[in-house]
């Protein structure tokens, strides 16, 4: 039996490590494999790079996406095909929502151009939770641990949350779209629902 991939996206600060941290605990999914974009290979550590420094923008789409391919080969294709539940923290939704931003000053409809250039090899998620929240709010929330990322600025987010709304109202059959401004046990009840219906299914 093949097995499922399941993705966590949203914004810095929406809660995705904290509910990655939940479900890595869950004896529900003792098996499953847990993995993220950018990935610790040698090409993630050049990501991490990338985004650290004022590097060009379509150089850091063209980054993340050769950090997708060999995450794709050398773990997601074979663990799917081991039959396991695989959960990734961020995948090719982060670059359609957050290239989709930095590249729109250089093309006319970046984030269809970012989706064409994946079409035919990525795996596409059997469900993407989308951890929605106010970008104020996230980014009060990242306050809290220091800025990470270049990417941590509300504007930025501003963006990148409407391309994930969007992206959401598109493929209303894979995603499911969780209000991370509650309290925890509410948004650890909502995502078990969804990941075991899609389990189940
Ligand atoms: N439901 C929540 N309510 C309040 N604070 C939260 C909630 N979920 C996460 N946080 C806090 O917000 C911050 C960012 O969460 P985190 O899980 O690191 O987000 P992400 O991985 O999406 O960047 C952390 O300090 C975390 O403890
Ligand atoms: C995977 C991916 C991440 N990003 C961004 C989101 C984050 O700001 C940053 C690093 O990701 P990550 O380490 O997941 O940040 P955080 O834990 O703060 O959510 O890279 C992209 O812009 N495009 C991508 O394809």
């Amino acid at each position: 039996m093949k097995g499922k991939l399941i993705t966590l996206e949203g914004i810095d600060g929406s809660g995705k490590s904290t509910i990655t941290s939940f479900l890595n605990s869950h004896p529900s999914f003792a098996n499953a494999v847990f993995t993220r974009e950018p990935t610790t290979s040698w090409i993630g550590d050049a990501v991490y790079k990338a985004i650290q420094s004022n590097t060009d923008e379509l150089a850091e789409l063209m980054l993340f996406t050769a950090d997708h391919a060999d995450h794709i080969e050398t773990l997601i294709r074979p663990a799917i095909e081991e039959g396991k539940i695989v959960i990734s923290d961020r995948y090719s939704d982060s670059r359609y929502a957050y290239q989709g931003v930095t590249l729109k000053e250089r093309m006319e409809e970046p984030m269809e151009w970012i989706q064409m250039i994946h079409r035919g090899w990525t795996i596409i998620p059997d469900l993407t939770l989308l951890f929605d929240i106010d970008p104020a709010v996230a980014v009060q929330r990242c306050g809290k641990r220091g800025e990470q990322t270049k990417f941590e600025k509300i504007d930025l987010l501003k963006g990148v949350r409407e391309n994930y709304l969007k992206l959401a109202e598109k493929e209303p059959e894979r995603f499911v779209v969780i209000d991370t401004d509650r309290e925890l046990k509410e948004i650890e009840k909502d995502v078990l629902q969804a990941i075991t219906s899609i389990i189940e299914s």
